[in-house]
């Protein structure tokens, strides 16, 4: 795909640029936010509420000077469609925002969650409503939750449970046992999720009710700004008021002491007013590092509740979950879910994002959802996750299931029993290793590189023409976790 229009890709400007960072509260950043407000407003309405979500949302605005204004997308396969998509309407509506606006660049930022900051539809929505002249200073409690997560589409297993009881009990009015609720996990495995869950649940009972959802980042740079403004009595009195308080990833304000000095009183005043408060962050509170011991020993009072990576089960439950509230009609057979499912261990948020990339890629050239296409399609994303096979686990597969030892396989007898799943492991070994023919001979009871490639070309032309044999390959592939 080539970086054609917006896409002046460049290097990923840092988090902590004139917007998304601490020191970005002044007008002319308001300003820009504004403006990426009315831009992401008017892309919505143009593109349609699935494309926007699919491939607007996640972009996070980074700043602007000159003609330029820089976002950032999580991932280059984003950052590259939205450059070759979207460039001349993100052109055209920052222009008509931001007069002498020329060039949208869309950097990478891997590692930047899939709603920073700067550009959470909170925020944007936020954004939205000071530009109808509600004063900046009213964001702090406006922020809403956001409805699309809820506790019914969070997929329930083992290694999430206790999280998903303790924030539904949060979120039903009455007396809770325990205050704060902490949840804990590393990224991408639900906390944001269950936070906004718990913002829905308890203003469906309560709609009266004044909930504020908001990350620990957001909270310092608020915080620092009604410094700034000397105004820090109405962030005080607005922060305070609410009768929900989520605040995501706490780790962020680690040895910030200002910021944790404020972080301390607003979590004294909401627990003894009696009201609720939830707290996230990618580590237990004993192995956060940077936060004050009082706060530490304020957080561990309630109740800590740990999120892990999800197992293959729950793994296959979102997955299908997932599948079932896309609104595109393409067939997704079981094999490449459970394909994902085995391959994507590590969060939640890669695996949605592998199956997105897979469907919408899928709609867009008009092809079935096969393995292969699938393959094909997350290359960068499996290599990333590859374990890595080796010569030696391939034969011992191979000769397992065709019940030969390992001798036998690498010894020279060419009986059809024995020198067919030997071209079948050279195949293998071929495909599955980066390892190279001489190598593979070698591997193989000192063969010559011939005679590898010619397994090779062999157990290719068979798998076209012997269902049996492919079957014996797919089969082997699967028992090898390829
Ligand atoms: N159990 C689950 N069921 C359904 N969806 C889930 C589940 N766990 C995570 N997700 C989805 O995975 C994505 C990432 O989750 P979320 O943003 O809540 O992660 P997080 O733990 O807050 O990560 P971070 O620490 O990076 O902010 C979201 O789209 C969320 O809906």
């Amino acid at each position: 795909m080539s970086h054609n229009g917006a896409g002046r890709v460049s290097d990923a400007g840092a988090v902590g640029g004139p917007v998304a960072g601490a020191a970005g509260a002044g007008a002319a950043e308001d300003n820009l936010v504004r403006s990426w407000g009315r831009v992401r407003a008017a892309l919505r309405v143009e593109s349609g509420e699935r494309n926007f979500d699919t491939w607007l949302a996640p972009l996070a605005l980074l700043g602007a000077d000159g003609d330029q204004v820089r976002l950032a997308a999580p991932t280059a396969f984003l950052a590259d469609w939205v450059a070759s998509h979207f460039a001349d309407k993100l052109r055209q509506h920052w222009a008509a925002q931001r007069p002498g606006t020329r060039h949208v660049a869309v950097a990478v930022q891997a590692g930047m969650t899939a709603t920073p900051v700067a550009a959470t539809p909170a925020a944007v929505r936020a954004a939205i409503a000071t530009a109808a002249a509600i004063s900046p200073a009213a964001m702090a409690i406006s922020l809403p939750v956001e409805s699309r997560y809820s506790f019914d589409n969070f997929i329930v297993g083992k290694s999430n449970e206790l999280a998903y009881n303790a924030a539904q009990a949060v979120a039903e009015p009455g007396p809770v046992g325990f205050n704060p609720l902490f949840l804990h996990g590393t990224t991408g495995l639900g906390k944001t999720h269950l936070m906004h869950a718990i913002g829905n649940a308890f203003l469906a009972e309560k709609p009266d009710a004044k909930v504020a959802y908001m990350s620990a980042e957001k909270f310092m740079v608020e915080f620092l700004a009604a410094l700034r403004a000397k105004d820090t009595i109405a962030f005080k009195q607005r922060l305070r008021s609410v009768d929900l308080l989520m605040i995501d990833d706490v780790q962020f304000i680690a040895g910030k002491e200002s910021t944790q000095e404020e972080f301390f009183h607003t979590m004294n005043e909401i627990i003894s007013a009696g009201k609720r408060l939830v707290i996230t962050a990618d580590r237990s509170p004993q192995n956060l590092e940077g936060i004050q011991e009082r706060i530490l020993s304020r957080m561990a009072w309630g109740l800590v509740a740990d999120i892990n990576a999800a197992d293959y089960e729950l793994r296959l439950n979102i997955l299908h979950a997932k599948l079932a509230g896309m609104s595109q009609n393409v067939v997704v057979p079981a094999e490449v879910i459970e394909f994902l499912a085995r391959k994507i261990t590590a969060n939640v948020r890669e695996l949605e994002g592998a199956l997105n990339r897979v469907v919408a890629y899928a709609a867009l050239v008009n092809q079935p959802v096969t393995l292969e296409f699938t393959r094909e399609t997350l290359a960068d994303l499996l290599r990333a996750h590859e374990k890595k096979l080796t010569i030696d686990e391939i034969q011992r597969k191979v000769a397992e299931y065709y019940h030969l030892k390992m001798t036998d396989l690498l010894s020279a007898r060419r009986a059809r029993e024995v020198a067919r799943p030997r071209q079948v492991a050279m195949y293998l070994a071929k495909r599955l290793t980066p390892r190279s023919l001489p190598e593979i001979g070698r591997r193989f009871g000192g063969r010559d590189h011939t005679t590898v490639m010619h397994a090779v070309k062999r157990i290719e032309e068979l798998r076209v023409a012997d269902r049996e044999i492919d079957a014996d390959v797919a089969h082997l592939t699967r028992l090898l976790d390829a």
